[in-house]
């Protein structure tokens, strides 16, 4: 049985899980906290990094944006990327936006789990800029569509709707729906997809110390 090491907070693994959903492949979610010394990430990952998607013969694939372009060239129905090239390399452009946001966000999570005496204010206010300059650029570009790229539900709409569910996660008080109206519905439009509403993201207890 297909397998995915997922993290119950995880905007990337859900990315992932949202897409064998939508297409219907059966796996195994196994969850975990890739934080921990009790997980088994390192083992299929070098980066230590979760997701990862484990086939039938113990072989391995990593890094989000590089499983879903592996999920579409294994099980192409339904398409999750535009036929059109430019279409298709728009919406990798919107997931190259929403990851970044993550990236920012996870090392702003890190940074508070500091003690306060370590914590670099710089270093702070440098990842907030990069997710409201990159939540600017994500309003932008889906405007009021009922999808973020072409007319297909797809990547660009999975990419979108984990993000911001993720803000809420973990930046909670970050004003992104009164600045972005439009993308308070698209979020809502999404979330009410049984794929989103199957992987609503919570926070995990995190046991080891990491920072
Ligand atoms: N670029 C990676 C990022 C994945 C990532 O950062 N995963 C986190 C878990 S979560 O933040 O998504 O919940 C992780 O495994 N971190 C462990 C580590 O960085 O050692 C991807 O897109 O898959």
């Amino acid at each position: 049985m297909l397998r995915l090491i997922s993290a119950t907070p995880s905007p990337y693994a859900r990315k992932v899980r949202i897409a064998l959903a939508e297409k219907r492949i059966p796996f195994e979610l196994a969850t975990e906290v890739p934080w921990d010394s009790t997980t088994a990430t390192p083992r299929h990952n070098p980066l230590e990094k979760l997701p990862v998607l484990i086939f039938e013969d113990g072989s391995s694939v990593y890094e989000s944006r590089y499983i879903l372009e592996v999920i579409e060239a294994r099980w192409p129905e339904p398409p999750m990327v535009p036929a059109d090239p430019w279409e298709r390399l728009a919406a990798r452009k919107v997931e190259v936006i929403t990851d970044g946001i993550c990236d920012a966000l996870v090392l702003l999570f890190w940074e508070g789990h500091r003690a306060p005496e370590h914590q670099s204010a710089e270093w702070i206010a440098r990842q907030r800029r990069k997710v409201d300059g990159g939540l600017r650029a994500l309003a932008e570009t889906a405007g009021d569509r009922e999808r973020v790229v072409g007319n297909q539900f797809g990547l660009a709409d999975i990419a979108t709707g984990t993000v911001l569910r993720y803000l809420d996660v973990r930046f909670p008080e970050h004003p992104w729906r009164s600045e972005y109206p439009n993308l308070v519905g698209l979020s809502a439009r999404l979330e009410a997809r049984p794929s989103f509403a199957a992987t609503v993201p919570v926070p995990q207890v995190i046991s080891d110390k990491v920072v």
